[in-house]
């Protein structure tokens, strides 16, 4: 079964929200306190989204706010090096500084994420800074749950969605819940919800459906709710256990994740998410398309970075390919 995403516009996908800067810990498995040396890689789910499905070949666009800082310059070269349209890249005039993440990777098994999201230019995108003309010309826009924790960035992605519907541009969630940026969970959820119900596509960890029911739920519970709403497909992952499409009409598919040596395991969110997308508009049927969205998150896991790692659709195929022979001889 297939999910039509691609429709002849300028760009398949544009996604909206965080770009920042993501300092990993170059000597790994020991605790940050330890730790003396980073290396510097463009972040913020979003971005790597973009990153990652505009390396597998889909015409990709942003729409964010930077700093106008040398780590504003460094993400605004990086991501229009790799093709990505800027044209809705808004540079912050108020002095606001680019969002920092810290990663601490202690051991496989125990990663951490410390964020400087104080001030962060990317939640003063205001609304006035959100353009029609340019949202109208995207197959899709892939929408990050952290823009909506602060006004402005708020009203700037509830416009950004609604000017997707009117247009007909498929609207996907990615639930994106990072705790910090936000006030209550109780806040989190109303806003999730109102997103939530207005998207085509929503995907998420079933923890982060959690937060967007404000409850402890299950995968039917979800569904039997995201479903009397808009959205025609629901993605929940579960971490090594595997990942879930569930489709309006009643289908169920399943992928199981690709095992493999992981150095760290943040970046597998955001490499699910292109890979799957990208399998979805090259006209993968579901059930194709999470292997590919697994396939991309197991390479990611087993690197150092969540975007420069970022790979290649013939990584990904032949992870796949290799793993299907190996089956028949398990
Ligand atoms: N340790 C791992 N090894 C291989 N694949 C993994 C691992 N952890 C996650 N994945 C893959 O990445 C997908 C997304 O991971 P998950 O942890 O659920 O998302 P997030 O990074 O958004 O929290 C999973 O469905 C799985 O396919
Ligand atoms: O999203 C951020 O601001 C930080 C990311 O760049 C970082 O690499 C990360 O946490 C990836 O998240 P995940 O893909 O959801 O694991």
């Amino acid at each position: 079964m297939k999910f039509e995403l691609k429709s002849e516009r300028v760009f398949d996908m544009i996604a909206i929200g965080r770009a920042c800067i993501d300092l990993n810990a170059t000597e790994y498995n020991r605790p940050m306190e330890e730790t003396m040396t980073f290396t510097k890689y463009v972040g913020g789910s979003p971005v790597n989204i973009a990153i990652g499905s505009s390396k597998l070949g889909l015409k990709t666009g942003f729409i964010g706010k930077l700093a106008d800082d040398q780590h504003g310059r460094f993400i605004s070269n990086y991501i229009q090096n790799l093709g990505i349209d800027i044209t809705g890249v808004v540079i912050d005039q108020a002095g606001h500084k680019t969002g920092l993440a810290f990663t601490e990777i202690k051991s496989p098994e125990e990663c951490s994420i410390l964020m400087y999201r104080e001030n962060v230019a990317d939640l003063y995108l205001e609304p006035d800074e959100v353009s029609e003309d340019y949202i109208q010309q995207a197959s899709a826009l892939l929408v990050s749950g952290t823009a909506l924790s602060q006004s402005p960035s708020r009203e700037a992605i509830l416009k950004a969605v609604s000017l997707a519907r009117k247009h007909q541009v498929k609207v996907i969630f990615e639930l994106d819940y990072r705790p910090y940026t936000w006030t209550s969970k109780e806040q989190t959820s109303i806003y999730y919800a109102l997103v939530a119900e207005q998207a085509d596509i929503v995907i998420g960890t079933r923890d982060e459906f959690d937060i967007l029911e404000n409850r402890t739920g299950n995968n039917e519970q979800t569904i039997a709710y995201l479903f009397q709403h808009t959205p025609q497909l629901i993605v929940i992952k579960h971490g090594v256990e595997g990942s879930y499409a569930y489709t309006r009409s009643g289908d169920v598919f399943q992928s199981k994740a690709y095992m493999t040596k992981v150095l760290k395991t943040f970046g597998a969110g955001d490499s699910y998410a292109s890979a799957f997308l990208y399998a979805l508009f090259a006209g993968k049927d579901i059930a194709t398309a999470l292997k590919y969205g697994s396939a991309s998150a197991s390479i990611v896991v087993s690197k150092h970075s969540s975007s420069e790692a970022m790979p290649t659709v013939s990584q990904i195929e032949q992870l796949i390919a290799a793993d299907e022979i190996e089956a028949q001889y398990r």
